[in-house]
């Protein structure tokens, strides 16, 4: 059965809210036709994959640039573009089908502040920089930092949502965290909105 959305939604994301639901909507009736999201996913579709990458949103200037590397579905940079309108939001994933399905959801969700780059982020030039890079679930950190940190402007951030080993992964990353200019890797734990369930969201913070 498809997980509804949280009571009290509107009033939290207050006029994003209709895109968050928009996009809900959008992922129930084509995500799983289009190799997105599997049939369980359904399930938790909000407190697994839209109120989850909404974590984010306290570590997001309310204006910037961000760049979302292996958006996949959308996850977090659509939530992101849906909640942070003056921020301009380039989501970036290698997988074409993936990256027709985000910019068919940018133009079904009318959505001005946002583009799409079919690429793998490693290999993008050195003009592409942003404020702050998200990313959920694309690979451990000591492989991220490579595929993020280069992407982030000087003092800027690199904002990961992930699972209970982070510390385990800062552990492993400690010379990559040197190499890409780490000023300090801070683990934050966040309670999502209308769940119980709690998040990491890594912040790794450039030096200026
Ligand atoms: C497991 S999916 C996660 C998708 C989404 N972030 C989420 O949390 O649902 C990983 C995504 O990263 C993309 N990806 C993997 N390596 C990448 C790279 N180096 N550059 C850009 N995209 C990449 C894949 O194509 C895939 O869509």
């Amino acid at each position: 059965m498809v997980e509804s959305a949280p009571a009290g939604g509107a009033g939290h994301f207050g006029e994003a809210w209709d895109g968050l639901a928009a996009f809900a909507d959008m992922i129930v009736r084509e995500g799983e036709k289009r190799g997105l999201v599997g049939p369980r996913e359904l399930d938790r579709l909000w407190t697994r994959h839209i109120l989850n990458s909404a974590a984010v949103l306290d570590y997001i200037p309310k204006a910037g640039s961000v760049i979302d590397v292996g958006s996949g579905a959308g996850f977090p940079g659509l939530v992101v573009a849906i909640c942070r309108p003056e921020c301009t939001v380039t989501l970036v994933d290698s997988m074409e089908r993936r990256c027709i399905w985000l910019s068919d959801a940018i133009d079904e969700l009318g959505l001005s502040n946002a583009e799409v780059i079919n690429a793998r982020s490693e290999s993008l030039p050195a003009t592409v920089r942003a404020d702050v890079v998200t990313a959920r679930a694309v690979a451990r950190l000591k492989k991220l930092l490579g595929w993020t940190m280069p992407l982030v402007g000087a003092g800027g951030s690199l904002i990961a949502l992930k699972g209970v080993s982070v510390d385990e992964e800062i552990d492993e990353a400690v010379a990559e965290l040197k190499r890409y200019r780490a000023a300090f890797a801070d683990v934050h734990v966040v309670q999502q909105f209308g769940s119980e369930e709690r998040t990491h969201v890594l912040e790794v913070r450039k030096k200026a």
